[in-house]
């Protein structure tokens, strides 16, 4: 050989070998772990990433180790296919794929191949990239994804998606049920409202420039009430990519609003009309009177009214009990319903039970056709048991089983009535003497004594006689009305008024009809008021108006002495002069 081209066959061997030394370096530096596989599956080469990614020294994998120990059972098949088919022609197996390959420890790696045919050879050089990280995220993002998707799919309300140009991008289950459209029936204001342009309401504009608006509204499709929250969706760089909006069912709840509203309305108005009634403290719901005893009978009533309890109203024959009674249920939320009144006194006890509990056709002789009892004809009313203390002590037990909500049976009946209804007792008895004596029961007694209301005699509030002759005699369309004889009135003032108010009122009716004036006259008390020299009146004015104003100070000397404007001694010795006592007065 020639001296010049054996120099010229030094230098390729040497550019050759440098070429091959830098591709090496390449090879084995490379950041990504590459294999070169020979047609019989021996993996002739590794970088020194493979040897981290599997586990191996490169001296026990090169030429030693074949390429399909490292891939796991399932993907064996597959592989050995690829192999072959890329020999046969490399353009038939896929130039890139996944599989799964198990390092020394038996850890699997999900693996990226990306594999080519060294031309001209049956050697083909892959690069493994290690995606088992990715693949683990992606696999927790579907399965957030399909558990996003059941709770948005279960999701009761309604709940779109759209972008700025009204297009839907989803629509939810119920939502496309209600309309019975889709994604594709159009944009949204179309598909959620069956309308032809957008609506009018729509926040679009505001969603879009990043707010989420909420808002409470009449949806025009179905008229039901809906919470509706409009919120933008960003992208990564903070842009508005689409508006979503929830559309929350709130009918119930308005409504129970509504009717909340409706009912404070009502309460605020039935308030406004009880201070109204209370300014005018002369007459209250039919009832007249000022004096200071009446004025604490009026805060009863309303006390009573408040509340659904038992009431027992005590207080002598004719001070007015029943009008309170009527009063109380007028004022109670049971105003709409019945108001009964019943004196049990005047029932015979043989009738008691029919007549309080009804009987039923051929419950007895006579009985021809049903008869409601009494607490029936009361229900979702008020019973007014006026005179309760006659009522007898077996029947006092049946009532009171029925008031504590067990029912009663018609006679006659098979089928227990309960009934819902509101007691007012009334009597002139002593109570709870008749519960000592063992003539009222002791559980009737504290079922009916819930609120008791006193109403005084009119000759403990003689105040009142002026104001009550004058409702009477306009009441009965008398001129005389605007003021009566003095010698009258004074007369009525001396009176003991042991029938109270109806007694009053009858004394009046005689006295416009017939022009007489009799009351019977009492022993204590004198009517000839004419004999009287001025003095006498004059002293008999005073000592009313003393004892008045000790009761309404409950007797106390100084307060009395203080609304009188004269001082304790004067008080005390007028009361001497009058003989007023302490007993008097209390
Ligand atoms: N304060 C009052 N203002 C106006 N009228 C009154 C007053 N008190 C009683 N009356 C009238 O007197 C009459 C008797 O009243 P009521 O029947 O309410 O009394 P009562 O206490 O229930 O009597 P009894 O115990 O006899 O049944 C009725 O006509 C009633 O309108």
């Amino acid at each position: 050989m020639q001296e010049n081209q054996r120099e010229h066959w030094r230098d390729r061997v040497e550019k050759a070998e440098t070429d091959a030394r830098f591709y090496r370096m390449i090879f084995e530096k490379s950041t990504a772990p590459t294999i070169v596989i020979e047609s019989d599956y021996t993996i002739s080469r590794i970088n020194e990433r493979v040897e981290e990614l599997l586990g191996y020294s490169k001296e026990e994998i090169e030429g030693k180790i074949e390429w399909l120990r490292f891939v796991v059972k399932e993907d064996l098949e597959r592989m050995m296919r690829y192999h072959h088919m890329r020999r046969k022609d490399p353009g038939a197996a896929p130039g890139e794929y996944e599989c799964r390959l198990m390092n020394r420890e038996g850890q699997v790696h999900d693996i990226l191949i990306k594999l080519d045919m060294i031309r001209g050879t049956t050697t083909s050089v892959a690069t493994l990239v290690n995606v088992t990280a990715e693949k683990a995220v992606v696999k927790t993002l579907r399965q957030r994804e399909a558990e996003f998707r059941a709770i948005v799919e279960h999701f009761t309300g309604f709940l779109y998606t759209c972008h700025k140009d009204y297009r839907l991008a989803y629509i939810n289950r119920p939502l496309g049920e209600r309309t019975g459209m889709n994604l594709d029936s159009g944009p949204c204001f179309k598909v959620v409202y069956g309308r032809e342009d957008p609506c009018p309401w729509c926040e679009n504009q505001e969603t879009f420039s990043g707010k989420t608006v909420e808002t409470e509204r009449l949806d025009p499709v179905d008229e039901r009430w809906y919470n509706v929250i409009t919120t933008p969706i960003c992208g990564e760089d903070g842009e508005v990519l689409l508006r979503q909006t929830v559309m929350v069912d709130i009918t119930d709840r308005k409504m129970a609003e509504e009717r909340m509203r409706s009912r404070a309305a009502l309460l605020m108005e039935e308030n406004q009309r009880l201070k109204s009634s209370l300014k005018d403290r002369y007459r209250f719901h039919g009832i007249v009177g000022k004096s200071p005893e009446m004025q604490g009978v009026y805060d009863r009533i309303l006390q009573a009214a408040g509340s659904g309890a038992a009431v027992v109203i005590r207080g002598e024959s004719g001070t007015g009990k029943e009008l309170v009674a009527k009063a109380i249920h007028g004022l109670s939320q049971r105003k709409n319903g019945p108001f009964v009144p019943v004196n049990c006194g005047a029932i015979p006890e043989n009738l008691m039970e029919s007549e309080f509990f009804g009987y039923k056709k051929g419950a007895f002789t006579g009985a021809d056709t049903d008869k409601k009892g009494l607490l029936e004809m009361s229900s979702g009313g008020t019973l007014f048991l006026d005179e309760v203390g006659e009522i007898p002590l077996s029947m006092q037990v049946k009532l009171l089983r029925a008031l504590e909500g067990n029912g009663f049976r018609p006679l006659g009946g098979r089928e227990h009535i309960s009934t819902d209804l509101r007691i007012i007792a009334a009597t002139h008895r002593n109570m709870e003497a008749m519960v000592a004596e063992g003539r009222m029961r002791q559980d009737f007694f504290y079922r009916l004594h819930i609120i008791p209301i006193y109403l005084p005699p009119l000759r403990e509030r003689k105040s009142d006689i002026s104001l009550l002759v004058e409702h009477f005699l306009s009441a009965m369309g008398d001129e005389l009305s605007s003021g009566v004889d003095a010698r009258v009135m004074e007369a009525f003032f001396r009176y003991p008024w042991p029938g109270n108010v109806r007694e009053l009122q009858n004394v009046l009716q005689r006295y416009v009809t017939l022009g007489t004036l009799d009351l019977p006259v009492s022993s204590a008390e004198d009517t000839n008021v004419s004999d009287r020299t001025l003095k006498d009146r004059l002293d008999l004015y005073e000592r009313e108006v003393l004892l008045e104003t000790l009761k309404q100070c409950e007797g106390h000397r100084g307060h009395t002495a203080d609304l009188l404007g004269i001082d304790r001694r004067t008080l005390e010795r007028k009361m001497n002069r009058f003989k007023l006592r302490e007993n008097d007065t209390a």
